[in-house]
């Protein structure tokens, strides 16, 4: 369906736009978007969005025409949305978001549909803990498809094998992943509400997501605030590009400009900037800019490091029960290095000296509670250059063979899982030079202390002379 036709639809339901401000485009890098067709000043309102056009478990029609022990049977995931999005979409171009389907994606680039090999490439990054198909096929065959089939009233056998399908389970998962919006119900308290961090765009969107189980905080979401949010989701981002901005209303969602935008330029939302791995995990792109080092990638790139490859490195007793202290203690048991770092995060170091801390010393940190200060000495750092090097080697390839790759002209996919581990791998060389820099200065600390306390004793010599 042609953009025109979702445009159309659009504002045959109510919703309006600044029609001599913005229309839709395809662009080679990023697809279909949004682009100024003039000069646009900030502040300006460029779409409107009624509450009710907003596609979500509050507005879709179903839940009202099931029993409740039924609806409840979808759990608190996503399965109900998606149930609900299968249902509104097997109405076809009558239904009241008929158009909105045919103008949404049923093809992905995200982790979901990457073939084993593909995802291969990824080794080493822990994204690939957190693509969580499994765990959206258990929800399929376990909660949607036996209420799907419990009701044939509302889901007709004869259409189940096309409408309700795993595949289109996986499709509907997947666009609520890439654009849906976090829509709170109008409390009449915030003037400008706002969805969470990030808010201003999809999935930062922030969502929970049935297909991302593991994932703790989109987890946490009330499926009821997740919005399939028309127009808005039309939006294209970029690092550090974001243009435009929703604002929630009591009765609009409202986009609206938040610098001046040139006519001809894309009007970006943002995702809330996620590092490389989420982006290809939930959006199928990764961002590639300009970056600090003068090089390209995601100033937003993290690395990941468990804690097991502290736990394998060190020699001492009761190994399991000081991770667990630590955990007690409000740990956690991965650790999260973050592009822009210029120090060793702070949890690191203190589970490290919790580690190589002697017997007597555990035993008195388990007493008083109390874990080491997050004060990096030498053999701390000695360790966490080892983890850092152990955790390099989960990655199979080095990062010039990575830069080297990415001078050749490779499939998209096999690019992007490059530019993700080479963006992690950065990370963690960073790390492994402020370790080595540390080290340095901690040695000529202590070699200037020691130069210091001789010349203290000579000092005191000669006071002493001289007292006498
Ligand atoms: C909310 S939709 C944006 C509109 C979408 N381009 C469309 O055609 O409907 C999010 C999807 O747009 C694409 N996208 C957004 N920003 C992108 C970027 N910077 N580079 C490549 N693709 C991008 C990705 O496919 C992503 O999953």
């Amino acid at each position: 369906m042609g953009d025109n036709a979702f445009l159309n639809w659009f504002e045959r339901r109510g919703g309006t736009y600044a029609k001599d401000l913005i229309g839709l485009q395809d662009f080679p890098d990023t697809g279909r978007g949004a682009v100024a067709l003039k000069d646009i000043d900030e502040d300006e309102t460029l779409f409107e969005i009624p509450r009710d056009l907003v596609l979500s478990t509050r507005t879709s029609e179903l839940p009202g025409l099931l029993e409740k022990e039924d609806w409840e049977s979808l759990g608190s995931g996503w399965a109900s949305l998606i149930v609900c999005m299968m249902w509104e979409e097997a109405k076809g171009p009558e239904g009241k978001w008929g158009d909105y389907f045919a103008s949404m994606p049923t093809a992905f680039t995200t982790l979901m549909f990457w073939s084993d090999e593909e995802l291969a490439q990824l080794k080493g990054s822990t994204i690939l803990k957190k693509i969580g198909k499994s765990e959206v096929e258990a929800d399929y065959l376990e909660k949607a498809l036996p209420l799907i089939t419990r009701r044939p009233d509302l889901f007709p056998p004869a259409v189940i094998a096309e409408q309700y399908s795993l595949e289109r389970y996986h499709i509907n998962g997947s666009r609520i992943l890439s654009r849906s919006f976090h829509v709170e119900n109008w409390t009449g308290k915030d003037e400008n509400q706002e969805s969470d961090e990030g808010s201003e765009g999809p999935d930062e969107m922030d969502v929970d997501d049935s297909k991302a189980s593991d994932d703790e905080d989109e987890e946490r979401e009330d499926t009821a605030d997740v919005g399939m949010t028309p127009f808005a989701d039309m939006l294209n981002a970029r690092h550090g590009c974001n243009n435009a901005r929703l604002f929630y209303e009591e009765q609009m969602l409202k986009m609206i400009s938040t610098k001046r935008i040139l006519r001809g330029e894309q009007i970006w939302n943002t995702y809330g900037d996620p590092p490389n791995a989420d982006l290809i995990r939930r959006y199928g792109y990764v961002d590639f800019v300009p970056t600090e080092d003068g090089g390209l990638g995601n100033p937003s790139d993290v690395v990941e490091i468990c804690a097991d490859i502290a736990v394998k490195l060190v020699d001492a007793g009761e190994l399991e029960q000081r991770v667990d202290f630590f955990l007690e203690e409000g740990g956690d048991d991965v650790f999260v290095i973050e592009a822009g770092d210029d120090t060793l995060p702070e949890d690191l170091i203190v589970f490290l000296r919790l580690l190589l801390l002697s017997p007597s010393e555990w035993r008195k940190a388990r007493e008083k509670e109390s874990l080491p200060k997050p004060k990096p000495d030498v053999e701390s750092l000695k360790l966490a250059g080892r983890v850092l090097e152990e955790r390099m080697k989960e990655y199979p390839t080095t990062i010039e063979d990575d830069e080297a790759l990415l001078q050749q002209d490779i499939p998209r996919n096999l690019r992007n899982a490059v530019i993700v581990r080479l963006g992690e791998k950065k990370i963690l060389r960073k790390a492994v030079r402020v370790v080595d820099a540390s080290l340095e200065e901690l040695a000529h600390k202590g070699g200037k202390d020691k130069k210091r306390k001789r010349g203290n004793k000579k000092e005191d010599g000669a006071g002493k002379k001289l007292r006498r």
